[in-house]
């Protein structure tokens, strides 16, 4: 018998869906790092199940998700993600047979995605230092201009008509609002700036209005602001220390945060958690690209997004001392000079993901 009496580690069952592209990339250098993760903190480990949900695969065999998709992914604990979208398929298509159905059924109604400007890395704005950016974008990410309610008709003749429906509800404003003012409540400025285009979208922008003013009334201690989206897209360019928390819509929020990406220096290090707070549903994390179809092969990706966006789950997931070794591992790798070309640097995707992993076993497990 042997005589040593373990103590079992906590197992955290990790939904994986690489999905196209790039995304095969970082999930599969998102995995490495977790593991590395793991191995060195000996208090947790994870249970990855890869599904291949993919362009790819449809394109063989006509699904993305077996009929019992959602199913399957309700009995894990989170749901790491790549990326959807090939050229070969159109993207309404693989968007609406993966990642959005996901969203919606499994009630991730938020999508957190942070900015911010790593160590060893510069933004393109001439004048902006490190500590002049650092946002938190509030994504609504279950209703809005993603309803998917309209149609088209006449399709085949010059007489074509088609419909897309934005929808805004009362339950669905309120509850992506009190997430933005929590969050915006607790970072030191306290300061949240909601986006809006109510001056020309009179019905459901102006009840998104109402609803942020209506909430605003339980935090007065956080003060607000409010931009129309046009406008906004200036003020993140000429005035990005003037943002902190800021919320938008599900359309809004999807542009915005592409630009917040290149202004922190790469879209490459973007982050994004799709969150059901509620915490009755798996929530999934992934960083916010694409499949990059122009890089995808050839190993140059910036894991970086998705080793962040690894981080959010990890503190999801209750690690907080994982999830704030890895960004500082991270950060050291980043402070080094090790970085992919989008980032000015010379290294590949393996490059950064080896000086990662060394960088946690240096952190935690005593490495040279
Ligand atoms: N959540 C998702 O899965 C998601 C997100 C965005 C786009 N898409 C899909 O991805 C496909 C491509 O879309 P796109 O080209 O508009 O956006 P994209 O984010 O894939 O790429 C935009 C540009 O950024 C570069 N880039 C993206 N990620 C990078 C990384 N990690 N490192 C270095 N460079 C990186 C790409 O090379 C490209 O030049 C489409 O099918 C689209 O629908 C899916
Ligand atoms: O939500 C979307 O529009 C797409 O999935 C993608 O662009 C994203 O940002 O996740
Ligand atoms: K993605
Ligand atoms: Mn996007």
């Amino acid at each position: 018998m042997p005589s040593n009496i373990h103590s079992v580690a906590k197992v955290h069952r990790v939904a994986c869906i690489p999905g196209d592209g790039i995304g095969v990339d970082i999930t599969e250098a998102a995995t490495r790092v977790l593991n590395t993760l793991s191995t060195v903190l000996k208090t947790f480990e994870f249970d990855f199940t890869t599904f291949d949900w993919s362009s790819k695969a449809y394109l063989e065999r006509g699904w993305y998700m077996p009929p019992d998709g959602l199913d399957q992914l309700k009995k894990y604990d989170v749901i790491y993600f790549g990326a959807v979208g090939w050229p070969d398929v159109p993207d309404h298509i693989s968007l609406w047979s993966l990642i959005l159905p996901i969203r919606k059924a499994l009630n991730q109604y938020v999508n957190v995605r942070p900015t911010s400007i790593l160590p060893g890395t510069k933004s393109p704005l001439a004048d902006c230092k490190r500590e002049d950016l650092d946002w938190v974008i509030v994504r609504e990410n279950s209703e809005g201009e993603y309803s998917g309610q309209g149609g088209i008709s006449h399709e085949h003749s010059e007489h074509a008509v088609a419909t897309e429906v934005s929808i805004f509800t009362q339950v669905g404003i309120e509850r992506i609002m009190r997430f933005a003012f929590d969050t915006a409540r607790s970072r030191p400025r306290k300061k949240l700036t909601m986006v809006t285009k109510s001056n020309a979208q009179r019905h459901g922008m102006v009840l998104w209005d109402k609803v942020f003013y209506q909430v605003a009334k339980d935090y007065p201690d956080v003060s607000t602001d409010k931009m129309l989206v046009d406008a906004m897209t200036v003020r993140m360019v000429l005035h990005p220390t003037s943002l902190d928390t800021i919320v938008a819509t599900n359309l809004h929020a999807d542009i915005l945060s592409d630009l917040a990406a290149a202004l922190s220096g790469s879209i490459g290090i973007a982050p994004s958690s799709n969150l059901d707070p509620t915490r009755k549903n798996p929530s999934m994390f992934e960083p916010i690209h694409g499949s990059a179809p122009d890089i995808a092969g050839k190993g140059i990706a910036n894991p970086i997004g998705a080793f962040w966006s690894a981080a959010e789950m990890v503190r999801w997931l209750g690690e907080t001392e994982a999830a704030d070794g890895l960004m500082k591992a991270i950060s050291n790798v980043t402070a080094a000079g090790v970085k992919t070309k989008d980032l000015g640097g010379s290294e590949d995707t393996k490059g950064v993901t080896n000086a990662v992993c060394k960088e946690i076993e240096k952190l935690f497990g005593g490495g040279e």
